[in-house]
């Protein structure tokens, strides 16, 4: 499903600006990132999509329909929903929170239960976990639950606000790569929001960097805004004054063939020209 934003404002009564005139298209099946400092308005334009937070102007159209126009709880059901600490309900079990939404759309228990043991197969998790409670499972495992759950009614749009932020090194890059292999398997339209560059070009299709109020920096794919960065504030960034570093490569696991040049701590640094021939944008090879 595509979202659109059309001239989207977000003025909070406290007369903060979180966001100022934003346009963008986010294509279909597509994963787009939101990066930026604190306080650029990451959150807010995520928050809008579901109508968790409503715009002082603007529109946000999901396949051409205003969400305005919609019910906002059947909205909110009707698309996926990560969250940094997982947001879990503590004292039910991992297949009753994977169930949560389907049980409230009537779905029938035995049907809602036999999905969410399949949605823990999808998400890399055992089935022997199911009975456990949140606080029995590891931060990995907790994220894994919450994004089974948010797949658990079917959403074509999954919204991510700093899933792995909680999680360490390790675990993270774990869950980046699964992230990658569920959106190419379930073909949704992801939309996520993270302060981490290299997260960001591990993830996705379309990159959004974004200034304080959230003004566009720039818009692209890793490989453009890494080999051409649109200023100083993105070169800045993307750490591409940091000098050069202890360089290799490493195939990105999305279906776009991009070759990244990855450093000793495995940020990204640049791209491939040769992988991408017919780009000719692409003509930067290490930042
Ligand atoms: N309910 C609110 N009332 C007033 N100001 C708010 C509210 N929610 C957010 N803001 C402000 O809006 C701006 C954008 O906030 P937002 O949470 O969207 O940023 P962010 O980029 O997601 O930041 P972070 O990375 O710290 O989560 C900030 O200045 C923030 O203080």
């Amino acid at each position: 499903m595509v979202i659109e934003f059309r001239s989207v404002s977000k003025k909070f009564p406290d007369g903060t600006v979180a966001v100022e005139d934003f346009s963008l298209e986010l294509p279909s099946g597509k994963a787009t990132v939101f990066v930026g400092s604190s306080g650029s308005g990451k959150t807010t334009l995520l928050r809008m999509i579901n109508r968790m937070v409503e715009p002082t102007s603007g529109q946000i159209l999901i396949d051409g329909v205003d969400v305005a126009t919609r019910d906002r709880v059947q909205l909110r059901r009707s698309i996926g929903y990560v969250l940094q600490a997982a947001g879990l309900l503590p004292h039910r079990t991992v297949l009753h929170n994977v169930a949560t939404v389907p049980l409230l759309q009537r779905t029938d228990r035995a049907k809602a239960r036999e999905s969410a043991l399949e949605l823990l197969d999808k998400v890399g998790l055992d089935r022997r976990l199911a009975g456990r409670y949140p606080r029995q499972l590891s931060g990995g495992q907790q994220q894994r639950v919450g994004v089974a759950r948010a797949l658990a009614s079917d959403p074509n749009i999954l919204l991510m606000d700093e899933p792995f932020g909680a999680v360490d090194p390790i675990v993270r890059a774990e869950l980046q790569v699964e992230l990658n292999r569920l959106q190419r398997e379930l073909g949704k339209t992801v939309v996520f929001v993270t302060h981490d560059i290299d997260e960001a070009f591990l993830i996705a299709d379309q990159v959004v960097i974004l200034k304080q109020g959230g003004r566009i920096a720039q818009v692209g794919t890793p490989a453009q805004i890494l080999s051409a960065p649109a200023d100083d504030f993105v070169a800045s960034f993307i750490g591409a004054d940091k000098g050069q570093r202890d360089l290799h490569l490493q195939e990105r696991s999305g279906d776009d063939g991009l070759t990244l040049v990855v450093d000793q701590d495995g940020r990204p640094t640049g791209v491939l020209a040769s992988s991408r021939p017919s780009a000719p944008s692409e003509d930067g090879t290490v930042s």
